[in-house]
Order: structure tokens, then C-alpha cells, then sequence
């Protein structure tokens, strides 16, 4: 029996940035965590511990900070494709860099209808991300949204399902849908208009799970993932995870009480997750 190295790879996670841009009357801020995913000729610094083809994690994150200066200004996906074509082409025992990129939400503080030119205010848990794979097949850009909390308060049900000895699950045609959408979509190009593309996708994700007449959480996720297939040429594929983050009904009877659809308990776990990749024919 012989034993040899499977699939292998490397590199830094969570390098944590945060970049000033001074204009003369304001600034911008960009925070971001960066991951860098290395694949490549590496056997033998597994098998002999030899290094000579490794470019060590330290520097990886010394890179990101050095290319951040000049080359992060515009788009987390352009920043992403920069970074994996310079890995590649710097260091020949690379085959496959993989950069995986989380930018935080930063608003500009308001008042008065006025953007205040260099304050702001967290935009919450939600982040846009990026993923940039680059390798000898070439370029491939996926971006989406992580943390995407979102919730209705009617125009959503959940009837008609499997009954059994076990179920106990009342029939609703009114119910709250509350998830934390976990969103990603791959481009047919590493060449289009990442920001205007993602702002787009992002408020066409939110209209349709506001408009949707919802029979099931199943049944909204297709339709948000065939809004944006329908709308946005450049997508190829959409995938979507929607943890179903249930408010269940609170029993008021016990305290002679009616309870009109009104009253909730919010519940972490369990929770129903549902999943689903939206593809053309
Ligand atoms: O939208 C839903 N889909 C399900 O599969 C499911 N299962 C469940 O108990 N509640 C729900 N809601």
C-alpha cells in the first residue's frame, strides 16, 4: 500500500483591512477581510519538508496590504482579480490562487439629507463578498451577500405539506418569513461592471422576496434566484441559502387571551434551512 499527498492547500485567512481614501472634502472607507487560498506544486514540503516552493503566508498577507494601496479603489472583485493574477504570475509553483474577499457595511452618516463627509454609521451584519479563482482553465468571479437579514410580515404561507402520526404543525396562509440570506452568483465574464451589477442583483433579491406571494420558503428562494437570472445577463448561476428563522405563534389562551396573529415567539434554533442553486437550461 502506497500513501501519497491528496488535495492540498494554503495560504492566510481573515487579513483584516481597512483603507482611507482623502478626497479634499471627504473621505471614503472601505473595511475588508481577505482570504488567500493557494493550490499547486507543494507535495514535497509535505512529504520532505522541503519549503523551496513556498511563498510563505506572512508575505501573502504582506501583499494584500501593499496591493491594497494602489489597487484597491474601486470594486472588492477588481481588487480580488488583481491580487490572484499577481500571485499567479509571480510565483510558477502556483497553479490556482483562489481570493476570497468580505467587505463590511460602512453607511455614511446623514442629517438633514446631508452625508456627513467623513462619519459613519454600521450598516449591520450584512457584507458583500467576492470570490476570484484563477488557474490555468482561467478566471472565474463569484459574488454575493452574506448576512442578508431579511423579514416579512405577511404574504407568506405554509399549507398543504405531509401529515403524519408526527405532525404537528398547524396549516398558516399568514406568517411571518424572517431569514438571514446567504446569497452567491457567478458572472459569465471577468469583465463587467461589478459595482453597478451587484447593486442592481441586490435590490432585485429584495423586491422579489417583498413582492412575492410566498407558499413556502422553497418557493420564494426560486423565485428570487429566477429574478435575477431573468434580469441580469452577465449571471450565469445564482445559489441561495435561506435559514428559515421561525416566529412561532405565542399560546395567549392560557391567560384568557385571543391571539390575533400578533403576538410571537422568536426562535433561534432549531431552525429550517433551505438551499437551492437557480441555473439555465
Ligand atoms: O417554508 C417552509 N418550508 C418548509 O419546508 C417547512 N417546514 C416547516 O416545518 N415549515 C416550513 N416552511
Amino acid at each position: 500500500m502506497s500513501i501519497k499527498l491528496g488535495k492540498n492547500t494554503y495560504g492566510k485567512n481573515s487579513v483584516n483591512l481597512s483603507k482611507i481614501i482623502r478626497h479634499p472634502d471627504y473621505h471614503e472607507f472601505r473595511q475588508i477581510s481577505v482570504n488567500v487560498v493557494l493550490e499547486g506544486d507543494f507535495e514535497t514540503a509535505h512529504t520532505i519538508g522541503d519549503n523551496s516552493k513556498i511563498l510563505p503566508t506572512d508575505t501573502q498577507k504582506n501583499t494584500v496590504y501593499a496591493l491594497a494601496k494602489e489597487h484597491f479603489v474601486s470594486s472588492i472583485e477588481a481588487f480580488g482579480l488583481y491580487l490572484a493574477n499577481y500571485f499567479i504570475s509571480n510565483n510558477p509553483p502556483i497553479s490556482q490562487a483562489r481570493i476570497e474577499i468580505a467587505e463590511h457595511s460602512w453607511q455614511r452618516m446623514r442629517f438633514n439629507g446631508t452625508e456627513h463627509p467623513h462619519a459613519y454609521c454600521s450598516g449591520g451584519a450584512e457584507k458583500h463578498t467576492a470570490t476570484i479563482i484563477q488557474n490555468e482553465k482561467g478566471i472565474e468571479v463569484t459574488s454575493g451577500i452574506n448576512d442578508l437579514l431579511i423579514l416579512k410580515t405577511t404574504d407568506s404561507g405554509f399549507e398543504n405539506y405531509i401529515k403524519d402520526n408526527f405532525t404537528t404543525l398547524k396549516e398558516t396562509s399568514d406568517r411571518i418569513f424572517a431569514t438571514q440570506c446567504e446569497v452567491s452568483w457567478t458572472y459569465n465574464s471577468s469583465n463587467v461592471l461589478f459595482t453597478e451589477l451587484f447593486n442592481g442583483i441586490r435590490t432585485t433579491l429584495l423586491q422579489t422576496f417583498a413582492d412575492h406571494h410566498s407558499l413556502s420558503v422553497q418557493h420564494t428562494l426560486f423565485a428570487m434566484g429566477e429574478a435575477v437570472l431573468t434580469k441580469f445577463a452577465a449571471v450565469n448561476e445564482i445559489s441561495l441559502k435561506m435559514p428559515n428563522k421561525h416566529h412561532i405563534l405565542f399560546n395567549l389562551e392560557q391567560f384568557g387571551m385571543d391571539n390575533k396573529n400578533d403576538i410571537f415567539i422568536a426562535t433561534d434554533e432549531p431552525y429550517g434551512y433551505i438551499t437551492g442553486t437557480i441555473v439555465r437550461e
